[in-house]
């Protein structure tokens, strides 16, 4: 079934469900294409509900998280919200897409990020906390999180261990991209496919979750979970902390403003 791609503005998120042999696949869409499909505020909340929901349903064996259209996955947090934060309104917002990286890395079944576009800043992170990724080779990736005067601070905490920490700074430090060539050979990808291939390659890896035993694969991911878990919780709480504390300066507000008046400036010629 097609959902149709959200022209608001506004964004959504979109569930569907599909039944295969072996059990049933479901996907969630972060749908905001006209926007790159960002994150907004009110899209956290949505993505979680969106996510409890597929995992609630009988015989999901797997989720898989894609971007509606062929522009974007995630390309980040809504900028224009966090231009206007004050130190709480930045805390209730970081903590929410905390919240949505935590859902997909507690929900028991494998979660796979499929990726077509733009993969920035939050996007990234909500990639790195999905148990795979794939991507079209079109692909881009990064961290601009300090171009708009915010560090990263969530679930970036887990880019070291995918990418290594000199790439971690790199991205972190810069706010450089990468192409998804680059991005498979520094581990943070999977797989990589020409654009038409991406869903016969995903499809490889579904048949083989669905060829699997469910509770193996329960166990496995939760057993998983276990072996990096020892110091994640105290990065995230002192990343939290850090979010907030960018917001006792007038920095992010400064930076992102001037991002949004860039943008919204009549092009010249
Ligand atoms: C805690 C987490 C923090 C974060 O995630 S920080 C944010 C990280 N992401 C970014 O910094 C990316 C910002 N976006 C860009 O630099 C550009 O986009 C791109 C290079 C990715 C693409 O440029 P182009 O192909 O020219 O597209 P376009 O016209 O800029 O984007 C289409 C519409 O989407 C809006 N948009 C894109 N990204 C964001 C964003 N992150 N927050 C708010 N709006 C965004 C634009 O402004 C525009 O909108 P309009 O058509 O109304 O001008």
């Amino acid at each position: 079934m097609d959902v149709g791609l959200d022209a608001s503005g506004e964004g959504r998120i979109d569930l569907e469900v599909e039944t295969r042999e072996g059990g049933a696949v479901a996907t969630v869409i972060i749908n905001n294409p006209v926007k790159l499909n960002i994150m907004t505020p009110a899209m956290c909340e949505d993505f979680v509900s969106r996510v409890r929901e597929a995992e609630g349903i009988a015989d999901v064996r797997a989720i898989v998280l894609t971007g509606a259209g062929d522009r974007a996955f995630i390309g980040g947090a809504d900028i224009s919200a966090m231009a206007e934060f004050d130190c709480g309104s930045a805390r209730a917002f970081i903590t929410a897409l905390h919240e949505v990286c935590s859902i997909v890395r507690e929900v028991e079944v494998p979660v796979i990020a499929k990726i077509d576009g733009f993969c920035l800043g939050g996007g990234m992170e909500i990639a790195a906390a999905c148990d795979m990724r794939i991507a079209t080779e079109g692909s881009l990736f990064g961290m601009p999180e300090v171009r708009v005067g915010i560090p990263s601070v969530i679930e970036a905490a887990l880019l070291p261990g995918l990418i290594g920490w000199g790439k971690t700074c790199e991205l972190l430090f810069t706010g450089a991209t990468v192409k998804a060539p680059e991005a498979l050979a520094m581990g943070f990808l999977q797989r990589m496919t020409v654009a038409g291939e991406l869903d016969a390659a995903l499809d490889h890896w579904l048949k083989g979750i669905l060829a699997s035993g469910p509770r193996a694969i329960a166990l496995q991911k939760q057993l998983m979970r276990r072996w990096e878990k020892t110091t994640m919780d105290q990065a995230i709480a002192a990343g939290i902390d850090s979010f907030v504390s960018a917001y006792e300066t007038d920095e992010p507000g400064r930076m992102m403003r001037a991002f949004l008046n860039r943008r919204s400036a009549p092009k010249a010629g």
